[in-house]
């Protein structure tokens, strides 16, 4: 008999249970168990040894015929939580794709004509044929030793096509001489933007239909042409790289036992230099996994990425993919299948085959830490990767996380700095004083009216950035003062006027606006701030006949509508587009040449250690949108322009606010000098969630060594309620390296609580 430790995949437990088998299996192999009476997914954690030998259960039947896993993913499990003070069992279930919970779904497929079964059966089903379970799973077990039967997991989609490369083979101009569809013209359009583009990305993005004849009526007028191999393959693209791109690549290649920080201005090619790194390694049979904070990056990235290395397998890995997609692409990369994987953060889970590089892009940004379910941050589960296996590391961003930041100062990673763009030079940078300079109306100065007007005249284009979507921030009454708030949560509603709504931008939830007061009964209710619906509103009074575009949560809400509008916002010509932070992240248009901010004050004095950090960042990365083929400009609208963080933008100068933030949580004790541990407290009753928070903090307090940490705490948050549960926190700051010592005394609340560790905000 072989004993053996099994984690119960996806559950909230810190360490594994013991079972037996006949036969010997290995670690990290996943098998069927029976726990507490019912059928689970478990995996092979380690082996163990046992005395009571009666009361241990037999592991049904195994999942994998091997392990997908190796050694280090194993370490991987444990460092994740044991850093994140995350159960085990959540821990595992990151590292596989998603499987349905119902066991009893699994299906029986034959593998031999000799199979006691000749066509596929659920589980279910199998049983059925037996008196008792153990029986059947003993039945079972045997079958799969003699290779008669196999086990199918997931479903199944056998679709492997040839993917054709798509191009126009004329101009666009050309192409108008044609009667073709509306949708063939979607087409041409946007191939002319795209140029050459897969086949298959013309379904997934929603351009065409699969099965839908419009490519091949193209093709048969001779607008398109369809090839199976790229004419942009990597040979024939002459990338040359400026001086300091050409050292940070040199700098990358010779010093692989550190990670990297890629620090370089917005539009200074970044993307340029991880491709060229990326390119021996994928030449050596290497392969590569390449993590972006957004799905809407993704195929941006992916359609710079197949012209350059056309001739490698490529495959997307996020949330907006089907689980089947995801599953498929899971098991390529698993068998090394896949040369290059583009992936949100959860795709740094995966135990790919030959995994050689981990490229993070746009590092700063909060995504990358995971606050839903089980907390942990990419980032951090990278640098581990790192120590673990035989990988190189890159993190790259303009405005680098003040931890990374420090890292790289105490040279534990190696810093590439990029401080000039590729084309030109940054854009100039101008604040409005919203107090004393001249106004065109409430929203606009006339300064930013004058400049969209100056854009427009060039068919430039410009975006208007705005932090909040909808059309007024609240709405108050007037006679009382009453404000409207969530029932759920204690925040106040966002007023949308086209649907007449009040929604709750936490929670969702609905409801349409009364006409009077609910407190006072009174009518006069106003609506106040400002949010993407009205600013758009307001646009198209003052620029009527002009392309507007609103990118926004309310308005986006797939992945296809995210590529639409993305692409629409991407063919040349004039365009103003409205949006939240949505349209911050990495996008790279040429002719656009004006960014306009409005509003950043209300990020400036939110009360968040991190709150330096995330709105230089932010307003650098919306700034750094502007002019990067033409030198453009950018306009900040402010009510504090004496503010360092808008002086320091005007000279582009993110070094500045490094120095001063990090100097600042040296003195008060914030990361990267302390570990900080969010700890919140949630329950329906507000006077039991501080109870419970309080004794928490009194088994805290009796832990020996009470010098290495500092409690603070229990308070009520800012937000002190939340989807109807009321909130306490308590914070606990710690110069220790090692957390056991709490973990040990936190592990008997794991059920009450919600603990965040260097969560990128305090604000969750
Ligand atoms: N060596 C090069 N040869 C030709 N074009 C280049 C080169 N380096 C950069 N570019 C071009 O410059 C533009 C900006 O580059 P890229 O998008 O890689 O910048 P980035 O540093 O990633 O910017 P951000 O941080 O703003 O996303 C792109 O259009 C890119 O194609
Ligand atoms: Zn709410």
């Amino acid at each position: 008999m072989h004993y053996y430790e099994v984690i119960p995949i996806g559950h909230m437990v810190f360490n594994g249970f013991t079972y037996k088998s006949d036969k010997k299996l290995e670690i990290g192999q996943r098998v069927i168990v029976d726990l507490r009476g019912k059928f689970i997914s478990g995996l092979i954690y380690k082996e163990s040894e046992s005395t009571e030998f009666n009361k241990i259960k037999e592991i049904a039947f195994p999942l994998d015929n091997k392990s997908l896993l190796n050694e280090s993913h194993i370490r991987l499990m444990e460092k994740v939580s044991s850093k994140f003070m995350a159960p085990i069992g959540e821990v595992a279930r990151l590292f596989f794709p998603p499987l349905s919970s119902d066991i009893y779904k699994l299906r029986i497929l034959p593998k031999s004509s000799l199979a006691p079964i000749q066509k596929p059966v659920f589980y279910k089903q199998f049983l059925q044929s037996f008196d008792n379970t153990s029986k059947a799973n003993k039945q079972l077990r045997e079958y799969l030793d003699s290779n008669l039967i196999e086990i199918e997991l997931y479903r199944k989609e056998f679709t492997k096509k040839i993917d054709k490369f798509v191009s126009l083979k004329m101009d666009l101009k050309e192409t108008w001489k044609f009667n073709v569809s509306k949708t063939a013209r979607e087409v041409i359009n946007y191939l002319s933007i795209n140029g050459e583009t897969l086949e298959s990305d013309l379904y997934s993005q929603g351009i065409v239909k699969k099965g839908s004849t419009v490519l091949n009526t193209l093709w048969k007028k001779g607008i398109i042409e369809l090839s199976e191999s790229s004419a942009t393959s990597e040979e024939n693209i002459e990338v040359s790289l400026s001086k300091e791109q050409r050292q940070a690549v040199k700098s990358i290649q010779v010093n692989p036992d550190k990670p990297h920080l890629l620090y370089g201005v917005t539009g200074s090619g970044k993307t340029e230099v991880f491709f060229e790194v990326a390119k021996p390694i994928l030449k050596n049979g290497g392969k590569v996994l390449l993590l972006v904070p957004e799905i809407s990056l993704t195929s941006e990235l992916m359609n710079r990425l197949k012209k350059r290395f056309a001739n490698y397998n490529a495959a997307f890995y996020h949330s907006g993919l089907t689980s089947s997609e995801r599953v498929q692409t899971w098991y390529k990369a698993v068998n090394g299948e896949l040369d290059l994987v583009i992936g949100t953060r959860s795709a740094i889970f995966i135990p790919m085959k030959d995994l050689k590089m981990i490229i993070i892009d746009e590092e700063h940004d909060q995504s990358y830490y995971q606050i839903e379910n089980v907390s942990y941050d990419a980032i951090d589960t990278a640098c581990f990767r790192k120590e673990l296996e035989d990988i190189q590391l890159i993190l790259s961003s303009a405005t680098p996380r003040m931890v990374d930041l420090h890292m790289a100062k105490t040279n534990s990673f190696y810093l590439e700095k990029i401080k000039t763009r590729y084309f030109t030079e940054m854009p100039e940078v101008q604040i409005v004083d919203m107090k004393k300079d001249e106004k065109y109306n409430w929203i606009f100065s006339k300064k930013v009216v004058e400049n969209i007007e100056i854009s427009l005249k060039k068919n430039k284009k410009i975006i208007v950035f705005t932090p909040t979507r909808g059309y007024a921030n609240y709405v108050i009454c007037s006679d009382c003062g009453y404000i409207f708030k969530c029932d759920e949560c204690d925040v106040s509603l966002t007023f949308h006027k086209k649907e007449r709504k009040l929604s709750c931008h936490y929670c969702g939830k609905e409801s349409e606006l009364p006409n009077f007061c609910p407190k006072c009964g009174g009518f006069k209710l106003q609506s106040r701030g400002f949010g993407t619906e009205r600013v758009l509103s307001e646009l198209a009074k003052l620029f009527p006949s002009q392309p507007l575009v609103r990118v926004d949560r309310t308005v986006i809400k797939t992945f296809k509508d995210l590529q639409n509008t993305f692409n629409f916002m991407k063919e040349p010509g004039k365009k103003i587009v409205v949006g939240t932070k949505m349209i911050t992240k990495g996008l790279d248009i040429q002719d656009l040449d004006l960014v306009v901010i409005l509003d950043a004050d209300r990020y400036i004095n939110f009360p968040d250690y991190n709150a330096q950090e995330s709105t230089a960042s932010l307003l650098m990365q919306v700034a750094g949108r502007s002019g990067r083929k033409e030198r453009g400009k950018v306009i900040i609208q402010s009510f504090q322009p004496e503010n360092n963080i808008y002086k320091s933008l005007i000279d582009h100068n993110f070094d500045l606010i490094a120095k001063n933030d990090l100097e600042q949580r040296k003195i008060y004790g914030y990361p990267p000098f302390v570990t900080l541990f969010l700890i919140l407290v949630n329950h329906p009753s507000a006077d039991k969630a501080k109870a419970k928070a309080n004794e928490i903090v009194e088994e805290l307090g009796k832990i020996e060594n009470q010098d290495d940490f500092e409690i603070l705490g229990p308070v009520v948050p800012i937000i002190s309620k939340l989807r109807g549960n009321h909130r306490n926190q308590i914070i606990i700051k710690s110069k220790k390296k090692n957390h056991e010592f709490l973990f040990s005394t936190l592990k008997t609340y794991y059920k009450d609580i919600k603990i965040y560790v260097n969560p990128p905000t305090t604000l969750v």
